[in-house]
């Protein structure tokens, strides 16, 4: 087991990583738990969630004294929407939520993600505890208080940062995930490494294939140093205000793009659009003179051997490399001078914010890729 502290000031909270969280810890998560309606607890899982994990919660809670209120959301990204988010808000006052309630997210990012920003504006702010259940959300979405919904111009574009008061990452829930999504969640895990920790991707090319296969110590040492990792960048730029946080956005430049080319559909998941994303960064990287080929290639092997996508011609889009720079423009780290930093790379463990980056130049670069192999 490990306990992560993310460091904030006056709003600090742990991240618990470790089997049998949801079973065992849950009396941790019950000092947070209000003395209102009528001892229920307001638990928000989408029905896989609640399908695998939903009675383990159940069950820990009601040792506790407390029954859940469920509120039930249909799997996938389209729940992060205008509509999601004003049906979760109704019902949270529906029940006579108070500001000094929390409410629980059971699932992966699309729970987290929609369940946070919630919380943050239903009474200006009710406070919230992760109960991660996908890879990605145990090393990633739980972490940090980036919480948002999607709209018709593109990913993540209406949100607030609002913390967690506690994360609760049962390693257990992992072994009911789809391979597709523990893939999807792992390429988060590759981006820590490639950002800034040249000894975590050289551990992930020896050891990824028992993380994704869910060997006990090797896929709790990736959940932690991707969770401390995390937890480190928040700790010092919280609202990426400084271009540290900014790093966490390696690969998301372009695999917001491509989400967003593909409607946020089940054609392209989050984690894909990530990995896709790092190999562009890299390869643009190494054709600006940063990076090696050498070492562009091997970040593009590991995404490839840990059977994630590495080729964008392989999507068969539709489009053009100007299409995906038109997407790029709602891209949230874009200045008021019209200026879009993209997260570059000197090497691997090597990210920086490249604030010199000529967007003709990346929708020919985008061209040839969607042409290549
Ligand atoms: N807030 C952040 O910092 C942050 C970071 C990374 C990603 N995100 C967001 O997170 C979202 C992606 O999250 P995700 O990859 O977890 O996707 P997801 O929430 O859509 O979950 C993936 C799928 O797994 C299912 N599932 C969840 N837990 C399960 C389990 N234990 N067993 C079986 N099935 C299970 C879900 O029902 C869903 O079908 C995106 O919207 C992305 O933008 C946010
Ligand atoms: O926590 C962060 O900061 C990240 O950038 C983590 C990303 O993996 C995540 O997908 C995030 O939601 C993207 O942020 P956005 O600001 O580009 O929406
Ligand atoms: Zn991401």
């Amino acid at each position: 087991m490990a306990v992560i502290p993310v460091e904030l000031a006056g709003r600090s909270y742990e991240v618990h990583v470790g089997k049998g969280l949801l079973d065992e810890a849950l009396s941790l998560a019950c000092a947070f738990i209000g003395p209102y309606h009528g001892r229920k607890v307001p638990v928000v899982a989408d029905r896989n969630a609640l399908k695998h994990h939903g009675e383990r919660l159940a069950h820990s809670l009601a040792a506790d004294g407390f029954e859940i209120a469920w509120y039930l959301i249909e799997p996938g990204e389209a729940a992060k929407s205008w509509a999601g988010l004003q049906d979760l808000v109704d019902w949270l006052l529906g029940l006579g939520i108070t500001r000094g309630d929390h409410v629980f997210a059971l699932g992966g990012g699309v729970v987290g993600d929609l369940t946070g920003f919630a919380c943050s504006i239903v009474k200006r702010g009710c406070g919230f505890v992760q109960l991660p259940t996908t890879l990605l959300a145990q090393v990633d979405s739980s972490v940090g208080g980036k919480t948002a919904i999607n709209t018709s111009a593109g990913k993540n574009l209406v949100g607030a940062f609002h913390q967690p008061s506690l994360v609760l990452a049962d390693l257990d829930a992992l072994a009911t995930l789809p391979e597709r999504e523990m893939r999807a969640g792992y390429a988060e895990v590759l981006k820590y490494g490639v950002l800034g920790d040249a000894g975590f991707f050289d551990w992930l090319e020896e050891h990824g294939k028992k993380v994704l296969a869910l060997e006990d110590a090797p896929l709790e040492h990736a959940v932690a140093t991707s969770v401390a990792a995390k937890a480190r960048i928040v700790a010092e730029d919280e609202r990426e205000t400084t271009g540290t946080r900014a790093l966490l956005n390696l690969g998301h430049t372009f695999g917001h793009a491509l989400e967003a080319e593909t409607g946020f559909s089940d054609r392209l998941l989050h984690g894909e659009g990530v990995a896709l994303g790092m190999v562009l960064a890299a390869r643009y990287s190494a054709r600006r003179g940063g990076i090696s080929e050498d070492d562009a290639a091997r970040v593009t092997r590991a995404i490839d051997k840990a059977g994630l996508p590495a080729e964008i011609a392989a999507l068969g889009l539709e489009c053009d490399g100007s299409a995906l720079v038109a997407h790029m423009l709602h891209d949230k780290k874009m200045d008021a001078g019209g200026t879009l930093p993209f997260i570059l790379l000197r090497g691997i463990g090597e990210a920086y914010l490249a604030k010199d980056v000529d967007l003709a130049g990346v929708a020919a670069f985008l061209d040839a890729q969607l042409q290549a192999h």
